[in-house]
């Protein structure tokens, strides 16, 4: 579902912020992208999502290329960024309807996937809510509706649970399983907190400096006992609990 070769990103200036990283994931994966501030993770996930052109290298994204075909990715593709795209006063039923309307269905298919979509999120009984007036961990279930409007087969999300209480951390978990689990969903997120890739994830891809430095499933990873931060600890010389602030 991506397919990544030498995928690099320079800014002007010359910063260097993704070196040529080779990412694979398979359909219907959960994938966890771990790494230190600065590492290049919202860099490469921006490339990936064709917000960012790349500098050099190739990729397919969602069976498309990325470079030769961003338009179509696009269409196949959800993003879910760190600060919400809806507005903060629109009930979220309108909100909804108004997004899948814009992506061409009509006023009677934008409604019953706007139905859907509240339903598979939790969001029942909230349809006449702004969205300002959500709690966190609501605001980011319907920030993941607003994004599957569309029906991609493929959702990123950027930090989905941080500033999460750890009892809406569990339940939006919870919501990204059932999303692989019951529709096949590939989801490629970002993340600071090893618990939350340990729990969730299927592979984890670690970055440093731009770098790949490990992947794996999480029982792969943790060889001989060693949890993922004594992993992460082993490969960078840091600890990704401490620069979480965990
Ligand atoms: N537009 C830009 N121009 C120049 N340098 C940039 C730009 N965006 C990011 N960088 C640099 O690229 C490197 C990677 O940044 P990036 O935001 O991808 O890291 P990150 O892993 O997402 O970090 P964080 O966890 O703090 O969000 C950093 O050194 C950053 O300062």
């Amino acid at each position: 579902m991506i397919s990544t070769s030498g995928l690099s990103k320079t800014f002007g200036g010359g910063v260097e912020a993704v070196k040529g990283v080779d990412i694979s994931v398979g359909p219907g994966e959960i994938a966890g992208f771990l790494g230190p501030n600065g590492a290049g993770k919202t860099t490469t996930m921006r490339m990936l999502t064709t917000l960012l052109r790349p500098t050099a290298g190739s990729a397919t994204v969602a069976g498309r290329d990325l470079l030769g075909d961003a338009r179509e990715v696009r269409r196949r593709i959800g993003y879910v960024s760190q600060s919400s795209g809806t507005s903060p006063g629109v009930p979220l039923k309108g909100e909804l309807e108004l997004q899948g309307m814009l992506y061409g269905l009509s006023r009677r298919e934008s409604a019953a996937r706007t139905r859907e979509a509240v339903e598979r999120l939790g969001l029942s009984g909230l349809e006449g809510k702004p969205a300002a007036a959500l709690s966190g961990g609501q605001r980011r279930r319907f920030d993941i509706a607003f994004a599957l409007l569309h029906d991609p087969v493929l959702l990123f999300l950027d930090e989905p649970t941080t500033g999460l209480d750890p009892q809406s951390r569990a339940n939006l978990w919870g919501h990204i399983r059932s999303l692989r689990d019951e529709q096949g969903m590939t989801v490629f997120l970002t993340t600071h907190y090893l618990d939350e890739a340990d729990a969730l994830c299927d592979r984890i891809l670690i970055i440093d400096h731009g770098r790949i430095v490990a992947e794996g499933a999480p029982a792969e990873l943790k060889t001989g006992g060693r949890t993922l931060d004594d992993v992460f600890l082993d490969i960078t010389g840091r600890s990704l609990r401490e620069e979480a602030g965990v």
